[in-house]
């Protein structure tokens, strides 16, 4: 690990995104199974008021040996599921927020030895390369020699917010040059030139 890890800024981070110097941004404290752990307690032990292992915990230790009577019995209860509700909350927003941090790693030194190549890392530069890192499937030798890439923090507050979708601008549809246009108006103008046409030869032969 670097003797001194600090607080980096993420434009700062991006720039380092050479083979000789490249550093990555990957996200080691949530983890989609603890966010699970975390949506589990909130349905099982919360919502439906059975009592998830956590509960179970609180329950053993503050309700059973505590309560005096059933009313501080009940109140212990609601107190543990209130716990579990605010806990849940807490690590969704978190999470939603990026509010954990990011862990920078400085890979220079490991580009030669990286047995996915050199290329993976550069082309994870300049962004939260977490997704990449996991999708690899990591195994937890590589995950314990991150440690010695490890050269401090991201501020999250310096982390781009993901872009949205902006679809591109259609040019203006101009409908009466369409050949369907032309079409409908013929549809109109024929039965109506006919009816002309019937009109003036029926006016004509009648003067005959
Ligand atoms: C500090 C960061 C990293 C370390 C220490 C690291 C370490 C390792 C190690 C030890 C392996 C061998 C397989 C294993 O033990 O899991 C490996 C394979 C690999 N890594 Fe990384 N890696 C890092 C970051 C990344 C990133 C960000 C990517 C993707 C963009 C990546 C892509 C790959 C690929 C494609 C393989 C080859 C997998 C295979 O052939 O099965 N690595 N890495």
């Amino acid at each position: 690990m670097a003797s001194d890890p600090k607080i980096h800024q993420f434009e700062e981070v991006a720039t380092h995104n050479k083979t000789k110097d490249c550093w990555l941004i990957i996200s080691g404290k949530v983890n989609p199974p603890s966010l699970l752990i975390h949506i589990s307690y909130l349905f099982i032990g919360v919502q439906e008021r059975n009592m998830s292992r956590l509960h179970m915990k609180f329950w053993d230790t503050f309700s059973l040996k505590k309560a005096k009577n059933l009313k501080q019995l009940l109140w212990y209860d609601y107190l543990c599921h209130e716990m579990l509700l605010i806990h849940c909350h807490f690590a969704l927003v978190l999470e939603k927020n990026k509010w954990f941090y990011m862990q920078v790693y400085d890979v220079s030194s490991f580009m030669d030895d990286h047995p996915g190549g050199d290329e993976v890392l550069i082309s994870a530069t300049g962004k939260d390369a977490t997704n990449d890192f996991e999708d690899v499937g990591h195994s937890d030798s590589a995950r314990e020699m991150m440690d010695k890439y490890y050269i401090g923090d991201i501020d999250p507050s310096t982390v781009p917010r993901k872009r949205a979708y902006i679809p591109l601008e259609q040019p203006a549809y101009n409908q009466d040059k369409t050949p369907e246009f032309i079409i409908k108006i013929l549809q109109i103008l024929v039965p109506l030139l006919i009816l002309g046409l019937a009109f003036a030869v029926r006016h004509y032969t009648k003067k005959e």
